[in-house]
């Protein structure tokens, strides 16, 4: 007794057995062109006399139709069309028609169907017509190849394959044959040997270079020699499926309105070309093509060159209407039968344990597990196509398809964080730890889409710090937040060196200076070339700034997140308007899912073909979408999910690029600040000093803070306030809105009482994007834009009463949201000496019970600023001047008229741009407000 076939024999048998047939039909190939004449004979009279030479071998490969794969069985659409059965068409291999074997040659089984000439058993008949009637010829008699798979594959087989065994398969085939990959589902399917499951499994002997020799007795029958093909409508179009053929190729050809799908692989028409198309392929032999449901009246008589079908005499089989639907996911655990009514279909839904209906989408849908069981049975339905499940779902949903998990949410194991700094580990919030724990899971590859200040940066930095062996590590971020990036890992990670920290500022620094290298998506286009060798450990900040393929920014970052092990995109927003956006961020954590961009237009971007190309603007199965992005993809959680684990406000302070001050200001600023420092001047000029120091300190962020609200506005920020101080600045943030066209409001000391309401109630009831550019100290109190919950602070101001008063203008009642509060700190300004005041101040009334607490624990970098003796002298001045009674009123005055066009470097200000201001009397109602700090909401 011989032994049975290891998976590895069987393997390198199939491959062998793919390679002679491959050369086979190179040779036959040579053969057919020396011998046109005689290849046009028909099917019946062309049999080869030597067995050996039969054109059943005479195939040659062709990669698979990629349409077919996706959709699975493309049925005719006419269940009376009876086409060949021959495995090697069922293997995705194109036959020459004139070369096919003839099995029975009058007709061919009815229980079958044609994939782009592939032709497939099917489980069941026409009800009335017999199979063996209908057969009209000796079971067992089909094409010997289907034996042969019977027994050289494991899934010979009708039903009940699982998919990973298919996939062996699959890659067996395809890497033999040196063929691209192949659809598993059809793999399978072109495995099974049979009709209505009855056994042809006749025995065979093994074959040699490419051919069969058949056991003495059993007489070699060979099927019709003819290439079946269906059209099939697709709104004002019709698509033609059927195997290669050269002829038909070139009538193709020759027809106007030709289309030609890459994706599919398919040709498609408009139904003017359809007559012409039908009567040309009339006239090539051994062509039948199924004619359109209904369009008779395009067509005389339906193309059946062979005559087969009108000659077969059979008796008809009752009409069927052919019903067309996919598999769509609806649960971690369940799909859904998305197609019409059926009675057949239903019939087969009745037999699946698992079964439900949904008596209002009136669908039924089933468990993962019985996925195969029931695509396997379909199959059997002649006038069903049910497209499965994209392959990257099967995938992705393996667990749940094999039966290995069935809970309904994912399970995440907790990660060993032991290697992270224990100060940020111990910071986490649950549902920060939760977020690590899915990026470990899922290998260091993901989206992570928390809702804008659930703090995706310490998990960020957690998640890369699990990965510390791997780095250097890159992070790509927003320019105006690259500095705010350096000092969150400085916060978080005290074992980190600061000095390894590299922040690239122009395109002349090195990228690779660092252990962490931190670029804005700008430069990172320009240094592209010192991305080798290419990082290992990649963080993407704002990862919807990649949406646009076409952009630098993001042909600079795909190649690199492609061999990157660890890719930990960022984004609150990561599609605004539609799926298609998502696109490249799935292709960045999930090389593989989507290879092609079409593959997933279809699917999900609802993707239409219009003249001019293909729309995918669209969207379609979301739920789907949502359902694989969770699973493989993507984490979000929205604040209202996790609002208990989060701080009423959340402070962030955002070091802003000093790279943007101008040489002509920033030695403005170093003039001021030698100044303040100058030994023998009275304090009347020190003040000046002082107040000149702070009007340049304006002046130099202008450019950061307009940079900040542009990228906040190409994030998704739809709503958010900005307070600002001096008069310039809000010139200047109100002057770039304009220009950019963002609909914004402006509150300052100039606006009557009676138009700050108006202008309030038109930004709450804004449905829009919209910003309010505010005035720290004319617009910080009074007035309610609760409809925001974003405040950015492009200015700091001495007094933290005033800011705090500011920050309640969302936060107060009616705000449901945790809302963010963003403070603009620009490093050699007077931004170094505020700041580490405000802190300061209120440090000292919380110690009082007077403010909240949280101020410094909640904003990055309490340590921000180190003060040497020249420093601590100026901060000292600071402190005096801005606690002394009265000096309020003087600096208020001088930044609110100050001017930077008006003065020379170093100039005094001038005096008269002081007088007939028209905020004066505002100013200093916020003294009287000392409540705010004891009374957060
Ligand atoms: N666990 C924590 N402990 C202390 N502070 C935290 C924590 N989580 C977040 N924060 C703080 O909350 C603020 C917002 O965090 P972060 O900027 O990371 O949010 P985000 O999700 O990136 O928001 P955005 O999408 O607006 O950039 C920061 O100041 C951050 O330091």
């Amino acid at each position: 007794m011989s032994l049975p076939l290891t998976e590895e024999q069987r393997k390198k048998i199939e491959a062998n057995r793919q390679k002679a047939l491959a050369r086979r039909a190179e040779k036959l190939l040579a053969e057919q062109h020396q011998k046109p004449a005689q290849s046009k004979q028909g099917p019946s009279q062309n049999l080869p006399r030597d067995p050996s030479k039969s054109g059943s071998h005479g195939i040659f490969f062709k990669q698979q139709n990629p349409s077919s794969s996706s959709h699975g069985d493309q049925r005719p659409q006419n269940p009376h069309s009876f086409p060949p059965n021959t495995s090697e068409q069922a293997k995705g291999m194109w036959q020459r028609p004139e070369e096919m074997p003839t099995a029975c040659p009058s007709y061919r089984p009815p229980n079958q169907v044609t994939v782009a000439g592939i032709s497939l058993p099917l489980a069941n008949s026409p009800p009335g017509v017999p199979s063996q009637q209908l057969w009209g010829c000796e079971l067992g008699q089909g094409h010997p190849q289907a034996s042969l798979e019977t027994q050289s594959t494991p899934f010979a087989n009708t039903t009940h394959e699982p998919l990973a065994k298919v996939k062996n398969f699959q890659e067996t085939a395809a890497s033999s044959s040196g063929q691209p990959p192949r659809d598993p589902e059809l793999e399978a399917r072109m495995a099974r040997p049979s009709t209505s499951g009855q056994n042809i499994s006749g025995s065979v002997m093994p074959r040699t270079e490419g051919r069969l020799q058949q056991k003495a007795g059993t007489p070699m029958h060979r099927v019709v020699g003819s290439q079946q093909g269906r059209c099939i409508r697709n709104g004002e179009r019709f698509q033609v499926k059927i195997g290669y053929n050269e002829a038909l190729i070139a009538v193709f050809k020759s027809l106007p309105s030709r289309s030609y799908d890459p994706a599919t692989k398919t040709w498609n028409f408009s139904m003017t070309d359809y007559g012409p198309l039908m009567k040309a392929a009339q006239r090539l032999p051994g062509i039948t093509l199924q004619p359109l449901e209904g369009a008779e009246g395009h067509m005389e008589s339906p193309s059946t060159s062979s005559g087969i079908i009108a000659k077969t005499g059979l008796p008809a089989a009752p009409s069927l209407a052919f019903v067309k639907g996919q598999c769509v996911l609806i649960s971690r655990a369940r799909f859904e039968a998305d197609i019409s009514y059926s009675e057949d279909l239903i019939a087969l839904f009745k037999q699946m344990d698992s079964r439900k209906y949904d008596v209002k989408t009136r669908k039924w849908s089933f468990l993962l597990e019985e996925y195969s069981k029931l695509m396997e049975r379909v199959r059997g339905l002649p006038q069903v196509q049910l497209d499965p499940l994209p392959k990257t779902l099967t995938l992705a949903f393996a667990a749940q398809l094999q039966k290995t998990s069935l809970s309904p949410v994912a399970d995440i194991p907790e990660a060993d964080l032991s290697r992270v700094d224990s100060k940020l580990v111990s910071s986490l919030l649950p549902f920060q730890r939760a977020g690590v724990n899915f990026a470990i899971a899922q290998r260091g590859r993901l989206l992570l889409a928390d809702d804008m200040g659930l703090g995706k940066t310490i998990q960020a930095i957690c998640i890369a710090a699990y990965y510390r062996k791997e780095w250097p590590l890159l992070v790509v971020v927003p320019s105006s937040v690259r500095f705010t990036w350096e000092q969150a890992f400085c916060r978080w990670l005290p074992s980190l060196n600061p000095v390894d920290i590299n922040v690239v500022v122009t395109g002349k620094d090195r990228l690779t200076d660092g252990l962490v290298n931190i670029v804005s998506f700008d430069l990172l286009s320009k240094l592209e070339k010192q991305l080798k060798p290419p990082f290992k450990v990649v963080i993407i900040d704002e990862s919807h700034f990649l949406k646009n393929i076409k952009t630098a920014r993001c042909r600079a970052a795909m190649p690199l997140l492609k061999v990157a092990k660890r890719v930990i995109l960022l984004s609150g927003t990561p599609a605004m308007s539609r799926p298609a956006e998502l696109y490249t961020q799935i292709l960045a954590v999930r090389p593989t899912f989507f290879p092609q961009f079409h593959a997933f237009g279809l699917r999900y971007c609802g993707a239409k073909r219009q003249p001019w190309g293909w729309d995918y603007s669209g969207s379609s199965n979301l739920g789907e979408l949502k359902l694989l992005l969770e699973e493989a993809v993507m984490l979000r959680r929205l604040k209202g999910d996790v609002l208990s684990q989060l701080p009423a406000k959340q402070r962030k302070m955002v070091v802003v690029a000093p790279g943007q001050i101008n040489a002509r200001t920033r030695a403005a600023l170093d003039a001021a600040a030698k100044e303040m420092t100058t030994k023998d001047k009275t304090k009347q000029q020190q003040k000046e000093a002082l107040i000149l120091f702070f009007n340049r300190t304006a002046e130099a962020k202008i450019p950061s803070i307009i940079e900040y609200i542009l990228d906040l506005l190409e994030s998704g920020r739809e709503k958010f306030l900005v307070f600002a101080h001096h008069k310039v600045v809000l010139d200047a943030i109100t002057k770039e809105l304009e220009r950019k066209r963002v609909q914004h409001i402006r509150i300052d000391g100039s606006t009557s009482s009676a138009d700050r309401e108006d202008l309030c109630q038109q930004f709450q009831l804004s449905p829009g994007p919209a910003v309010a550019v505010l005035s720290i100290t004319a617009a910080n109190m009074g007035l309610t834009f609760s409809s925001a919950d974003l405040v950015v602070f492009g200015e700091l101001f001495w007094n933290p009463g005033v800011l705090m008063q500011a920050e309640d203008r969302v936060h107060r009642i009616g705000q449901l949201s945790s809302v963010s509060i963003h403070y603009l700190v620009a490093r050699g300004t007077a931004d170094d000496y505020l700041w580490p005041l405000i802190q300061e101040k209120i440090k000292v009334l919380g110690e009082a019970g007077l403010s909240e607490t949280n101020f410094s624990e909640m904003t990055e970098a309490t340590d921000y600023f180190s003060k040497d003796s020249k420093q601590q002298k100026i901060y000292n001045l600071f402190q005096k001047s801005f606690e002394e009674d009265g000096n309020d009123m003087e600096l208020l005055e001088a930044a609110e008229s100050f001017d930077p066009g008006s003065q020379d470097t170093g100039d005094k200000l001038d005096e008269s741009t002081l007088t007939g201001s028209p905020v004066k009397k505002k100013r200093f109602e916020f003294f009287d407000n000392w409540d705010s700090f004891t009374s957060p909401l």
